[in-house]
């Protein structure tokens, strides 16, 4: 049994059995109402990067290949298709999915013209030919046609047998097992969710260092530690195949995090993106965090400020996780799009564009507990600190955290005497 229903300009059949509230892998087909306003981004996040690749490389948009690797209904790839108009492939490994993605890529009239069989294509493949290739049109965007397939088949099968312009990753819980293939097959551009967010904040620190071979801390800024390790291993993973990575636009939110990053080919960029990666050595006592970057670096367990031990975590991502002007063109993009959750994206878009590109966030809360005060309103306050002549923003991570280059004790200072 399935129901009709209508994200952006894309409907879309999903099963009856997906409980809203309950979103849960066992569904035949998966489909999560409350991931609308993430693909309600993605659209206009990847409709913002294909008009620019269009215009670098002299492209036609149909001639932009994107893989939706773990496809589900197919919500996701065949609103890129439909509200961008780039050339996609829809993947799940379930055959149930495809059926479905099927009769949706049907009620869509987003046939593939071509009638081309990818499956049946893919076992031609010469792998050692495909390794360069900037953007390999093997079975899609030909005579600038738009096509959209689907196909069923693991994902790293897909991904390391093709290269694409842009790659999509969604799978259930955690990316890092397919994040070599996913690196290796995108040419341009890369979206990664994670819904694990228990190992990557360091909530399962056992689960977070065997999937992500970092350390993470579980504090009050575990959700930017979940995001800094999830960057950090994607450029890792990016390391092996010579190439780097440039986060184009990140956020945490609620129970997932999701990073949009070019893809830059070459080892000059592999090895300038290892550059951004470092450890955090953070105090408890204090709340004071010294950020060191290399892979091989030493930190002193001891706190400079109060003698307490700190606790080192790493290899994590230290560099910016957006782009002001990028996010500035999808801000834009979104406003200019039918979008159900237009003002939410809206709100985030902006509060990441804004915030500052700092490692880690402070949480207003904590140290007015400490100071015993209430805590006052957090404007005035970061006013007050950029008076004093430091970096002070509020985040998109939650609405009591704040960053800013000034030392834990400057801020309670500043608290105690609002
Ligand atoms: C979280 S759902 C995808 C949701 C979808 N992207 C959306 O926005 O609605 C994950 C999907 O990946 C499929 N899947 C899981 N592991 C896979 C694998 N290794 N290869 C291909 N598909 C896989 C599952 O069958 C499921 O349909
Ligand atoms: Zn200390």
């Amino acid at each position: 049994m399935y129901q009709l229903i209508k994200e952006g300009q894309t409907e879309v059949y999903v099963p009856v059995d997906n409980d809203p509230d309950i979103p849960s892998a066992s569904a035949s087909v998966f489909y999560n109402p409350a991931m609308e306003m993430n693909r309600d981004i993605n659209v206009a996040v990847t409709s913002v990067y294909a008009k620019k690749l269009a215009e670098r490389k002299g492209f036609d948009k149909s001639q932009i290949t994107y893989a939706d690797a773990f496809s589900a209904s197919g919500i996701r790839g065949l609103r890129v298709a439909k509200e961008v108009g780039i050339s996609v492939v829809l993947n799940d490994w379930k055959e149930e999915a495809v059926s479905l993605i099927q009769k949706n890529i049907d009620h869509n009239n987003l046939q593939n013209n071509l009638q081309n069989n990818l499956q049946n294509n893919l076992q031609n493949i010469d792998y050692n030919n495909c390794q360069n290739n900037d953007l390999d049109h093997q079975n899609t965007g030909h005579d600038n046609q738009q096509s959209v397939t689907a196909t069923c088949m693991g994902a790293d099968k897909l991904l390391h047998s093709r290269k694409f312009a842009i790659v999509d990753i969604d799978p259930f819980g955690t990316p890092a097992p397919y994040l070599d293939s996913a690196v290796s097959s995108a040419s341009f551009f890369l979206g990664v969710t994670a819904t694990d967010t228990a190992p990557l904040c360091g909530a399962h620190l056992k689960s977070g260092m065997r999937k992500y071979a970092a350390v993470p801390l579980n504090n009050e800024f575990h959700s930017e530690m979940g995001l800094r390790i999830l960057i950090g291993t994607i450029a890792r993973a990016a390391s092996k195949f010579d190439k780097g990575i440039r986060p184009l636009f990140s956020h945490a939110t609620r129970h997932y995090v999701r990073v949009y990053a070019e893809v830059l080919n070459g080892a000059g960029h592999a090895d300038k993106t290892l550059k951004e990666l470092g450890f955090l050595a953070w105090c408890p006592q204090c709340r004071n965090s010294e950020t060191k970057n290399g892979l091989a670096v030493f930190m002193n367990e001891e706190c400079s400020v109060c003698g307490s031990n700190r606790k080192i975590s790493g290899p994590l991502w230290l560099g910016a996780f957006k782009d002001v002007d990028f996010c500035n063109e999808v801000i834009s993009e979104v406003e200019s799009l039918p979008l159900n959750k237009k003002n939410d994206a809206v709100k985030l878009l902006t509060a990441c564009r804004d915030e500052a590109d700092i490692p880690f966030f402070y949480d207003q809360h904590i140290f007015c507990e400490t100071l015993k005060i209430s805590a006052p309103p957090m404007e005035p306050f970061l006013e007050n600190l950029r008076k004093a002549g430091y970096v002070a923003t509020r985040t998109h991570f939650s609405g009591t955290s704040f960053k800013t280059n000034a030392a834990a004790e400057v801020c309670m200072e500043i608290l105690k005497e609002q």
